[in-house]
């Protein structure tokens, strides 16, 4: 019999799937890391179990112990979800302007759900911060433990893609990565994978996509935390160098667009039949710069982040598109006529 004992054992070990058409582009072979396909359908699901394991090796909970997190939606349905067979209960703060669909998931997989405004990490009224407070009130009274997970600063977080996500590219691809593209949310994934491949090869090329409105861009080229421009693209998109990035590989660093990004997600839901979120546009648009600096011949590991489905009231969403002056293919006009086509 072959199967995986439950829930932990399904996180990790996702396929390396090649993208077709942006392979032909560049005459590189560019593959996508199917974070999706984690039973959360994130990437998100490594970090809570690295967290969550890391603060039961601490013995910093115990069975009924409270998980609290501020989250853009991907590493609380992670926790939520890691946290039902270990017997832990979780609190997510979100910012408002996060997607129903992941907002809709959270409670179902059983969190307790706390909306905040969608304020800079400056404001004291941020998600992070609240959810730090939130921790600490919690912890006073909680019987069984509470932590604050704290994905951007707690470094359990990258461990897991040191231990997971970058020797399994390494294997999969015996070896034989050229380049990786990333871009940052918390930067567990970004300085995790970077670091697991250079200790691997150093030179292997490690890439940072940066979304509009993040100051990492600014940061890798010019020494200076600046951000400008906005971004629809959800868990991505840093102003400080969390815990997380501290001593990340970089070897280049692009700016990405939405209007570069979102086509090549429609592009492969048309063409090859991906459904992916808007950051895996971003990371595969960095993937396309990264191969044509490099020139043909090169493999090219990037990440899907997350499921397409998560995002259908936003980045599928021709009133939302236009709302945001990005084109709409005819094809979603079409589709998205008819009610629950995507999921
Ligand atoms: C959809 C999505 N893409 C990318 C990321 C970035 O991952 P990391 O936090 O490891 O930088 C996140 C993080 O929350 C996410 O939710």
């Amino acid at each position: 019999m072959n199967f995986r004992d439950g829930l932990v054992e399904s996180i990790g070990n996702t396929p390396l799937i090649k993208l077709k058409k942006a392979s032909e582009l560049t005459g590189c072979t560019i593959l996508g890391k199917a974070e999706f396909m984690n039973p959360g359908q994130s990437v998100k699901d490594r970090a809570a179990l690295g967290i969550i394991r890391d603060a039961i090796a601490k013995k910093q909970i115990e069975p009924g112990g409270v998980i609290v997190e501020g989250t853009a939606g991907n590493t609380g349905i992670g926790l939520a979800l890691v946290a039902a067979p270990f017997g832990f209960k979780t609190v997510i703060v979100i910012p408002e302007t996060q997607s129903q669909e992941k907002k809709d998931m959270l409670r179902l997989a059983g969190a307790t759900l706390v909306e905040v405004p969608a304020v800079a990490y400056a404001n004291p009224n941020n998600y992070v911060k609240v959810s730090g407070r939130l921790a600490q009130e919690i912890a006073k009274t909680a019987p069984h433990g509470a932590i604050w997970a704290n994905q951007f600063d707690n470094v359990a977080n990258r461990q897991a893609h040191i231990d997971t996500t970058g020797p399994e590219i390494w294997d999969q691809t015996d070896g034989k990565v050229d380049g990786f593209v990333s871009a940052v949310g918390t930067g567990g994934t970004f300085a995790g994978v970077g670091m697991a491949l250079k200790a691997r090869n150093k030179d292997v090329k490690i890439a940072l996509a940066d979304p509009l409105g993040a100051a990492l861009y600014s940061y890798y080229t010019t020494g200076e935390l600046k951000a400008e421009g906005s971004s629809i693209t959800e868990g991505i998109g840093q102003g400080r160098i969390t815990a997380n990035l501290e001593d990340a590989p970089v070897d280049h660093a692009f700016q990405i667009t939405d209007e570069e990004a979102v086509p090549i997600v429609f592009d492969l839901l048309e063409h090859e039949g991906l459904c992916l979120g808007g950051s895996s546009g971003i990371n595969i648009a960095g993937a396309i710069r990264l191969a044509k600096e490099l020139g043909p011949g090169h493999t090219i590991v990037t990440i899907l982040c997350d499921y397409g489905t998560r995002y259908q009231s936003k980045l599928f969403n021709p009133d939302f598109l236009r709302s945001k002056n990005l084109p709409v293919p005819a094809w979603l006009e079409a589709r998205a006529d008819v009610p629950n086509v995507l999921v």
